[in-house]
């Protein structure tokens, strides 16, 4: 087997617990089977002339190589083009896209620095695997320093329609060093349709079966979901938490049931309305009152960038608002806790969650959502209410499908699942579990090595 050097802006701790963010989630449970190499941004910003050397630290079987950014580079590379720009774009939010020449060259900039890290540990038998939208020309880049191994990417967010791309500057060059890479990968077939009907519309080319031919080349094209591990996330929610389980006591003499949602912070995961619908729920159905709660979890994400500021703002003022109007002495209807909860702290939580609710606007796949689905007891397991914008609904048909723009049939599906039957609840699980299980972090792995290594497409979906 070939050595894996996997390149992302983010390097995990493959033994650490906490690690907000789906992709250094993904990639830690794969890694830690596979092993391999795992290079990115250390998280420091320094002052230097000279590009440092990368840091190298071996954890189990994953040898990590960092290296630090500047200050510019963090604000044009990280906040600038690569969450003011294609963070948006990306998710379909033109109105939220800021661009700015010094953006794109910060990027390109980083792009060339983690190139020429790259390259003095590279050997020539590794195959190398780039994630996400930060180090789309990253493959360019290492092709012009000479290097010959197969370079494959992963797009971890939503790849959005041409009408959409084209509105940025520099879309067609964007799309071109994405076609640097021996195989380009996304989340869903929507992600990769999106792909197709932009190299018809600009490129004049098409993808055949998986295949794009680009000059004397062939790219291949695939749709490979992320999942998690699903045998330790099982194990993580049955091991005893005794907070979790002296409050969930509390909730059951109470006769109470919890709803859960867990996010970044971030405007796509469809927050307000998230909240708007809970508050729905209680004016529709007022027997819920008292009943029920909401807790929702929502981590620090990209504080720098305004729209990030904004949202938090947003959020603070509507859980204070529906707390000011339905809560009773001895009742808080939303909980609201602006932190980072340790993923094993998170699987006990969700067991003791009646609900799971997932409701971005638009989400590459969401790991909360397959999360959910692993922690609950198959004896008497929760509901998952999930958007149809989430990757993951792509897949998970069992959950309770719902629009995150329409508050009223999130509130409707709210009650739906809070009332439905056991029967019918360990049904749905029972399928959504197979979901998971065949959709798992190794699968991930597995078929996208396939593609890179064989050249083999099987239909990931
Ligand atoms: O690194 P940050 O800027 O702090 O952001 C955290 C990560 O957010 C995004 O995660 C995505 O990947 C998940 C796993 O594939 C997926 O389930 C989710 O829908 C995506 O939003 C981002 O793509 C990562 O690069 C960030 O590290
Ligand atoms: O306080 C938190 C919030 C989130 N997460 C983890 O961060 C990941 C979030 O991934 P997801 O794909 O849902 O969304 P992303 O943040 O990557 O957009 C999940 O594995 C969560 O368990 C965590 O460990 N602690």
């Amino acid at each position: 087997m070939n050595r894996l050097v996997v390149v992302s802006n983010r390097v995990a701790d493959v033994q650490r617990s906490t690690q907000a963010g789906g992709l250094a989630v993904g990639l830690a449970d794969s890694l830690r089977q596979r092993g391999g190499v795992w290079m990115g941004w250390d998280g420091q910003t320094l002052k230097y002339e000279e590009e440092p050397e990368p840091r190298i630290r071996k954890i189990g079987a994953v040898t990590q190589a960092t290296i630090p950014l500047t200050e510019q580079d963090y604000a044009e590379y990280y906040l600038g083009f690569s969450n003011s720009v294609l963070w948006p774009l990306f998710h379909y939010r033109l109105d939220l896209v800021e661009y700015k020449t010094a953006f794109l060259e910060g990027y390109r900039r980083v792009n060339a620095k983690f190139a020429n890290a790259l390259v003095s540990i590279l050997q020539p038998e590794d195959v190398i695997w780039i994630h996400d939208y930060h180090l789309i020309p990253l493959a360019a880049e290492l092709r012009q320093r000479g290097c010959k191994q197969r370079i494959g990417f992963f797009l971890h967010i939503p790849f959005p329609p041409p009408e959409i791309l084209a509105a940025v500057p520099r879309h067609r060059w964007l799309v071109e060093s994405l076609l640097e890479f021996d195989v380009i990968g996304f989340q869903t077939n929507t992600d990769l349709g999106n792909l197709q009907h932009y190299v018809e519309d600009h490129l004049g080319t098409e993808i055949t079966e998986g295949r794009i031919k680009v000059g004397e080349r062939e790219v291949i094209a695939g749709c490979f979901p992320i999942g998690i591990d699903v045998d330790a996330f099982v194990e993580m929610a049955e091991r005893p938490n005794d907070e979790v389980q002296i409050e969930t006591h509390r909730r059951e003499i109470l006769g109470r049931r919890q709803i859960i949602g867990v996010d970044r912070l971030d405007y796509t995961k469809g927050l307000p309305d998230r909240l708007r619908a809970f508050a729905r729920l209680l004016e529709l159905y007022p027997e819920m009152r008292k009943s029920v709660a909401l807790m929702q979890i929502a981590t620090p994400t990209r504080e720098e960038v305004e729209a990030y500021v904004d949202i938090r703002k947003e959020l603070e003022a509507l859980s204070g608002a529906i707390n000011g109007r339905f809560a009773d002495f001895n009742w808080t209807p939303v909980r609201y806790i602006h932190g980072t909860v340790p993923r094993d702290a998170l699987a006990a939580l969700y067991r003791a969650s009646q609900v799971g609710f997932v409701t971005p606007l638009r989400d590459g796949m969401n790991l909360v959502a397959k999360e959910y689905v692993a922690a609950q007891s198959p004896e008497n397991p929760g509901v998952l209410v999930l958007s149809k914008f989430a990757g993951a609904a792509e897949d998970l048909h069992e959950a309770l499908i719902v629009n995150p723009y329409d508050v009223d049939d999130m509130a409707r599906n709210l009650c739906r699942a809070l009332t439905m039957p056991l029967e019918e609840r360990q049904e749905r699980h029972k399928a959504l579990m197979e979901r998971i299980r065949k959709h798992d972090a190794k699968h991930w792995l597995d078929t996208f090595m396939a593609a890179l290594e064989k050249g083999e497409i099987k239909n990931a979906a």
